[in-house]
């Protein structure tokens, strides 16, 4: 891993792998980092998120996960960021040191959402606290309002903040207002914070107005294309990253009129890749039969300018 170098491009937000009876199945994630790097082309991975389910596993399970990707990580991946945000501040500290010793290439924190933060200052007070656990690991806040409810701008949040957390390094940006995202990336006028979109359906609004990359579910299947949006978008050849955005945005737009999520995901990934994501934890449940014949058909009737 190169955990100095700056996060930017395509980071898959992984899938916790469970077993038909719902534990966490650590045995496939060997197969799944050759399958991202391999198939997808996507080195860097953000661990127990939302897509992981990291807010309904137990701290023993998130550890173990946390391992597992670091270790099969290992000369094959060149970021491993661990969330490690956490209802509970001690818990959440657990995690963040849990983390250093393991080796992360970086932690991240979400914002607590059960008694929530009022201002950016007992938002930053909270993830001071978690980021002091771990002082030599890069930390990113993870924002992500629709979930959490915290709807702090991050824009206001970025005063001052290298002064408050040392290892501040980025966003990691899950909201649609990308007018705040283009205020904190015109604040980051040395270019040092890392600005990683999140809403997968819109990236390439966010990368016009210059975000680094991206964290998002949907780079552990679609990863070669979204990175074939990449390329476009830099060269410039707009028209053909809008063609890459347009049809990642078709098959979304489908499968979120069936009623998409995290249960989804791991169906979507699981048909895709091969590899058995297995179920969901409750309260999230298993994605339907239905949906899963509809989204193969819908993922297998788009033809990418690639020709694939
Ligand atoms: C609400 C949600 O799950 N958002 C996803 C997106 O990748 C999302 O699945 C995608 O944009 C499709 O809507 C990510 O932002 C979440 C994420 O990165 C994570 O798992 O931590």
């Amino acid at each position: 891993m190169t955990p100095s170098t700056k996060l930017q491009g395509l980071v898959a937000a992984t899938i916790t792998p469970m077993t038909p009876d719902g534990q966490i199945n650590l045995s496939v994630i060997r197969q799944y980092v050759d399958y991202l790097v391999s198939e997808q082309n996507v080195k860097n991975v953000f661990v127990n998120g939302t897509t992981g389910e990291g807010l309904s596993l137990n701290i023993q399970e998130r550890k173990q996960l946390a391992e597992e990707w670091v270790c099969q990580g290992k000369d094959k991946l060149d970021h491993v960021i661990i969330h490690v945000g956490a209802l509970s501040l001690p818990e959440s500290q657990e995690l963040a040191r849990h983390a250093a010793a393991i080796g992360a290439s970086g932690i991240a924190v979400i914002a607590p959402f059960f008694f929530k933060p009022t201002n950016k200052d007992e938002l930053i007070a909270f993830l001071q606290k978690v980021a002091s656990e771990a002082p030599a690991v890069p930390f990113y806040y993870y924002h992500i309002p629709p979930l959490t409810g915290v709807k702090i701008r991050v824009e206001g949040l970025l005063d001052g903040i290298k002064e408050r957390i040392p290892t501040f390094q980025g966003v990691k940006f899950s909201d649609t207002d990308l007018l705040d995202l283009a205020q904190c990336i015109n604040k980051n006028e040395r270019e040092q914070f890392a600005f990683l979109y999140g809403v997968d359906e819109q990236l390439l609004s966010a990368l016009a107005i210059g975000a680094d990359g991206a964290v998002g579910s949907t780079y552990n299947y679609l990863g070669r294309k979204t990175n074939l949006m990449l390329q476009a978008f830099a060269k410039p050849d707009l028209a053909l990253a809008r063609r890459y955005q347009f049809l990642t945005g078709e098959f979304l737009n489908f499968v979120i009129k069936l009623g998409f999520g995290v249960a989804q995901t791991k169906a979507v990934m699981t048909f895709v890749s091969g590899i058995p994501m297995g179920p969901p934890r409750l309260p999230l449940v298993d994605a339907s039969e239905e949906f899963i014949v509809k989204a193969k058909a819908k993922l297998d009737s788009i033809v990418w300018p690639d020709g694939d």
